[in-house]
């Protein structure tokens, strides 16, 4: 079982094929800046390659792409030797093989040694070489063994020095050759990427290759333009300089000027290391460049020195590699769809691909000149983007891989649901609607499914598909009628009838929900109206000032704007929303059906926080979140979301976040629960005027009452 097995004419084939492959993805990615398969591809093939070497050792060669530093460099540049090899890294991707990695390193070494933990920049190396202090030389990692002369290139970023400063401690060397990462910001990316199809030129398909592009530029003044960033992570030859460790390297060259990374912690032992790699995949988008892993690091040069390197990446330090979130797919079409307020939003419909866990085939292109500001065309293989919970992206076309057949995506004239020329509601608008607002089968599907969303009526059982089956059986016209539904209504949909005719558990929970749906608070009643920009906040600002919605229809713009975190824009779309005949409609059927329309103040609730910002932070035993803030609402004060100098209390829960220090350094008076307590109770004054009278703590639950705190 053990013995080496030589390999086959077949496996050899395979070999050769896969081996093939490998390089041409290697020189598109280093030489041409330009990949066509994503990195998850590129990695999954090159272990198919280390895996079958792994069983057939013969096949492993010196010139196998498995033992060599990927790279190349391209006749456009002068090709420039470093003074030290440039290696790679080797890989692993799971916490088992991290630890396999560590134990090995540990049998050579002992225990006694620190790890570095450093993030993993995706970007692409580049390596300088300052002689006295003064750059000299800036090249790509090549081959690694022979790079690319950009020196005039790198001149041209702002991070790297153009000299280096002394300290008394670390005077500046003879010689030092140091590598980094030169990177490209996510938002500078899509920026870069716009320019250049503006300009009629191939966009980048993602981050990493659009920094390797500026940076390989044959004319600087073009990488001048680009925001490139650097972090240095290693050391080449050095001369007047012997660190005796790698964070001591890093300390030196920070004080000499030179870009480090401030995201490496140095810790002892295995489990300190998989806990530094679970933080940074939870973190990885906390970090202001793109991370594609971890990089562990024995911190101890002395031991770089025992353990050596193989011929293409050290035996000192080890990659992590974090799932990919980019993959590459085919753009089947661009479709649109027509939202609740008429809003017509492109999106890509593809071919299913998997990334960052989950399946994606569609991904929104949000309007029609994003769609041209990608430059993706229609047939396109694209990279798309998936990270963590986020909606998917498009990031950019594989150009490469066009073929003649794609086409440009022409935005719709007319709406496909109803047939209505498409217009923007403003001219200058970005967005283009279906006027139809009243009977487009898409728009009148949003806005029935939008009355039970969450900051609406919070009816679970409506969901998207009842709302289309309640629309197409005509037993609703539009929102208007849901309120005066019947069990013989909804038996007429297939959704809410049993096979038996009758009416289904649902139907019946349907009912019941609408029902109690009558008598929720005001401002849920406004966001279910689905007016443009009311939302919760504005909503409850709205119900707080005006207590119904009588009132609120009959104040102007300015009496709207006037409320505290309403203005202009919202006022404006309430006033026009209520000048249009249907829509009060809308509001009269469920005022008949017994849609409660006014909050119930409570006449025992004093208005004693009248125009005061009140902040919670932390997690109150009495209340809950919606509770405080109702609470501080029903007594005219404003919840605010966080501390300024106007705030006129902050109230401190269990477990507070920055808010509390914020807080602190404002002076603001900072309340704890039953200080808040006293407050809902009293006034400002209750809490500032003799504040320590009376066994407070004791008598919290009894004053609490007049707090009627809500949910
Ligand atoms: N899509 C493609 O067609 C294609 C082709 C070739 C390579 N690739 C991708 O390129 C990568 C392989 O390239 P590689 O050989 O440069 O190896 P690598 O990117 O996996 O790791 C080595 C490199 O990491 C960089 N690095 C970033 N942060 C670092 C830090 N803190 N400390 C040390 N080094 C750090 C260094 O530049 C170093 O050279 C893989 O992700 C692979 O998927 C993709
Ligand atoms: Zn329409």
């Amino acid at each position: 079982m053990t013995e080496n097995v030589a390999a086959t004419a077949e496996e050899r084939e395979q070999w050769q094929r896969l081996a093939e492959e490998v390089r041409e993805h290697q020189f598109r990615y280093y030489v041409k800046d330009a990949p066509t398969v994503s990195d998850g591809e590129f990695d999954a093939l090159l272990r198919q390659l280390t895996d079958l070497e792994d069983r057939r050792p013969d096949l492993r060669t010196p010139d196998s792409p498995t033992q060599l530093v990927g790279g190349g460099f391209a006749t456009e540049f002068t090709a420039v030797d470093h003074l030290e090899r440039m290696l790679s890294l080797d890989n692993v991707f799971d916490e088992a093989e991290l630890r396999t990695w560590i134990s090995r390193v540990e049998v050579e070494t002992g225990p006694d040694l620190h790890y570095l933990c450093e993030v993993k920049i995706d970007g692409v190396a580049l390596n300088l070489v300052y002689e006295n202090g003064r750059l000299v030389r800036a090249a790509t990692r090549g081959d690694g063994r022979t790079g690319e002369d950009v020196t005039l290139n790198a001149r041209t970023i702002d991070d790297i020095p153009h000299t280096l400063t002394a300290s008394e401690q670390y005077p500046v060397p003879a010689l030092l050759e140091v590598r980094g990462e030169v990177f490209f910001r996510l938002e500078d990316f899509e920026a870069l990427n716009a320019s250049l199809v503006a300009d009629g030129k191939a966009p980048f398909a993602n981050p990493r290759n659009s920094a390797a592009g500026s940076l390989r530029q044959k004319n600087p003044a073009v990488t001048a333009k680009r925001r490139l960033g650097m972090i240095c992570h290693g050391l080449g030859r050095t001369e007047g300089f012997d660190p005796v460790s790698q964070h001591d390297a890093y300390l030196a060259l920070a004080v000499w000027g030179l870009p480090v990374s401030t995201h490496t912690s140095r810790v002892q032992g295995a489990d300190a290391v998989v806990a530094k790699v679970a933080y940074w995949d939870e973190h990885r988008h906390d970090v202001e460049h793109e991370i594609d892993g971890l990089v562990v690091k024995v911190d101890e040069m002395s031991l770089h020195r025992r353990l050596g390197a193989t011929s293409r990446a050290p035996r000192w330090a080890i990659a992590y590699k974090y799932p990919p979130e980019e993959a590459t797919t085919k753009l089947l079409d661009i479709r649109v769809s027509v939202g609740r307020t008429g809003r017509v939003t492109p999106f890509a419909y593809m071919e299913p691909v998997t990334v960052a866990g989950s399946t994606v085939s569609l991904a929104t292109l949000h309007n029609g000149s994003e769609v041209k500001r990608k430059g993706v065309l229609i047939g396109d293989t694209v990279v798309i983007r998936k990270a963590g919970e986020v909606i998917p992206e498009v990031l950019g076309p594989v150009v490469d891989l066009r073929d003649g057949t794609e086409r440009e995506f022409v935005m719709p004239t007319h709406c496909p649901e109803c047939g209505t020329e498409l217009a923007p509601a403003k001219e200058g608008d970005a967005d283009i609607r279906c006027p139809n607002t009243r009977s487009c089968p898409a728009q009148l599907r949003e806005r029935v499914f939008h009355v039970a969303g969450r900051g609406a009526f919070d009816i679970e059982v409506l969901g998207y598909e009842a709302a289309a089956a309640l629309l197409e059986a005509g037993v609703i016209r539009d929102e208007g009628d849901l309120f005066s539904l019947t069990a013989d209504d909804l038996m007429k949909t297939a959704l809410f009838t049993t096979k038996a005719g009758a009416l289904s558990a649902n139907g019946r929970r349907l009912l019941d929900n609408l029902d109690s749906s009558k008598h929720k608070p005001l401002w849920r009643v406004l966001v279910a109206l689905s007016i443009r920009h009311v939302g919760p906040t504005a909503a409850r600002a709205l119900a707080s000032e005006f207590g119904s919605l009588e009132r609120i229809e009959r104040a102007s713009v300015d009496e709207l704007a006037a409320v505290d975190g309403v203005g202009g824009t919202i006022a404006a779309a309430v006033v026009e929303w209520f000048a249009v005949d249907w829509h009060r409609e809308i509001v009269e059927k469920w005022r008949a059906a017994g849609v409660s329309m006014e909050d119930e103040r409570d006449a025992s609730i004093e208005r004693n926080l009248e125009g005061l910002s009140i902040v919670v932070t932390g997690s109150l035993t009495a209340f809950t979140r919606d509770g405080a803030k109702e609470a501080i609402l029903q007594r005219g004060g404003k919840a605010a979301g966080s501390v300024s100098k106007k705030t006129a209390f902050v109230v401190i829960g269990d477990a507070p976040g920055s808010k509390a220090d914020k807080a602190e350094q404002l002076g603001v008076p900072i309340l704890d629960e039953a200080g808040f307590v006293r407050l809902l109770a009293g006034g400002p004054d209750a809490v500032t005027a003799a504040p320590d009278t009376g066994d407070e703590s004791a008598d919290a639950g009894d004053e609490s009452e007049g707090a009627q705190p809500v949910g």
